[in-house]
């Protein structure tokens, strides 16, 4: 038995972290996705490990099947499909990842390893199993490459269950129903807490269900955009980590509960304008380039409030003021301190500006692209 399922990454256009703490926040799913192939192979095939093949970095873990039911009858825990991983739970998981020895320079994968024993054994128990993954993102970047992870894990994992079942099929894929979305969803945010610590559930969320969406408290609204959203994405190409930035704010906040309460409920009011400014009907009497000039207002606010949570970075002001030389906005997508910077490409800006930010930009050691924004969420393929 076999199944793809393809879960893609996002941007966000406004509450990143802010979010985390009970205010609004705007997602939109982008065309870069993390592709799962899971087959649980035939008694006939002799194979009796779990098996995780990292394709892009040419790394494989396997551990006997025999070998993970041993260890967690020992302690006694076996998760169950859905419920948070204990600590004893993750403790376990750890060292069995940690018996593998990661290459030291490969050591951040350590939790996405986790999460992926963490929800193959919540659904499959220690069945043999072959898992392989390729991803067309930036890892650890601000796109959501965890997530996307974990909703594709969970999708496959899930797939080959009776759990789930089929809604609809286009271009060769199959998409759930919206009741089987949110058990994938669910599931996928139990892996995104074992890679960020305390998520605020947006990323898996966009994942699983794609287009562009408010969502504030674990509550998803999507929204229709009225404006095309041309976004430059410009990688930095400086490595960070979402649970240290996560918990680096919530330490802020321990500091400073009335300041950062505040910037909360500002960044809370932005991504409230932000959406009614996106929806705004194309017939209203405000043009679509006086739209996107409050969208780069707002925008600009959002970066101001982001750097007084303290999770800016150099390289992230190096972008803002290569593009403001071209009266151009941006902001720190995602979890910041590097990571990727998005800049709004305003309707009317002609093909030659672009070129000429890009070359800049590039010039100073980044990497730009265009992605389409506002797609597909979760894909599946039987094989
Ligand atoms: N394709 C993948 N293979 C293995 N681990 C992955 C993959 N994608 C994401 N991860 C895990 O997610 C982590 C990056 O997540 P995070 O710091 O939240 O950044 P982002 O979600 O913005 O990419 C990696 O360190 C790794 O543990
Ligand atoms: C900073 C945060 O708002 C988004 C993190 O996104 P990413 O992992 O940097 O892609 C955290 C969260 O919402 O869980
Ligand atoms: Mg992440």
């Amino acid at each position: 038995m076999e199944v793809r399922t393809r879960a893609p990454g996002k941007i966000i256009l406004s509450g990143e972290h802010a979010v985390v703490h009970g205010s609004t926040a705007i997602a939109a799913a982008i065309d870069l996705y993390t592709h799962v192939l899971f087959r649980l192979p035939a008694p006939s095939e002799n194979h009796e490990s779990v098996e995780l093949e990292l394709k892009d970095m040419g790394l494989v873990f396997s551990w006997p099947s025999q070998r993970l039911e041993e260890a967690f009858t020992a302690i006694d825990i076996i998760p169950s499909t859905l419920e948070t991983c204990s600590p004893d739970c993750l403790k376990l998981i750890a060292s069995l990842v940690e018996e593998k020895n990661i290459p030291e320079d490969k050591i951040w994968l350590s939790s996405g390893i986790c999460a992926f024993l963490y929800l193959y054994i919540s659904v499959h128990r220690f069945k043999p199993a072959m898992v392989a993954i390729t991803s067309e993102l930036p890892l650890g970047s601000g796109l959501g490459s965890s997530a996307s992870f974990c909703v594709s894990l969970a999708a496959a994992f899930l797939s080959l269950t009776e759990v789930i079942s089929i809604a609809d099929e286009k271009n060769g894929w199959l998409t759930l129903n919206k009741s089987n979305l949110e058990i994938v969803n669910k599931l996928a945010f139990e892996g995104e807490k074992i890679i960020h610590g305390k998520p605020s559930g947006i990323d898996n969320t966009i994942s699983t269900f794609g287009r562009l969406i408010m969502f504030k408290s674990g509550e998803l609204v999507q929204i229709e955009s009225t404006i095309p959203l041309r976004m430059l994405i410009t990688n930095t190409k400086v490595g960070r980590n979402t649970k240290a930035l996560v918990s680096g704010v919530s330490e802020r906040v321990f500091r400073h509960p009335g300041a950062m309460h505040a910037v909360f409920t500002a960044i809370d009011f932005i991504s409230k304008e932000l959406a009614s400014t996106i929806e705004t009907p194309a017939t209203s009497d405000i043009s679509i380039t006086g739209r996107e000039n409050k969208i780069e207002e707002l925008m600009e606010m959002n970066q101001g409030l982001l750097e007084c949570m303290g999770v800016s970075h150099d390289s992230i002001g190096a972008v803002l003021r290569a593009t403001a030389k071209y009266k151009l906005a941006s902001k720190l997508t995602g979890a910041g301190g590097g990571g990727c910077v998005l800049t709004l490409l305003p309707t009317l800006i002609s093909s030659t500006v672009v070129d000429k930010v890009v070359e800049e930009l590039e010039s100073l050691g980044f990497k730009c692209f265009k992605a389409q924004v506002g797609g597909e969420g979760l894909q599946i393929c039987y094989g």
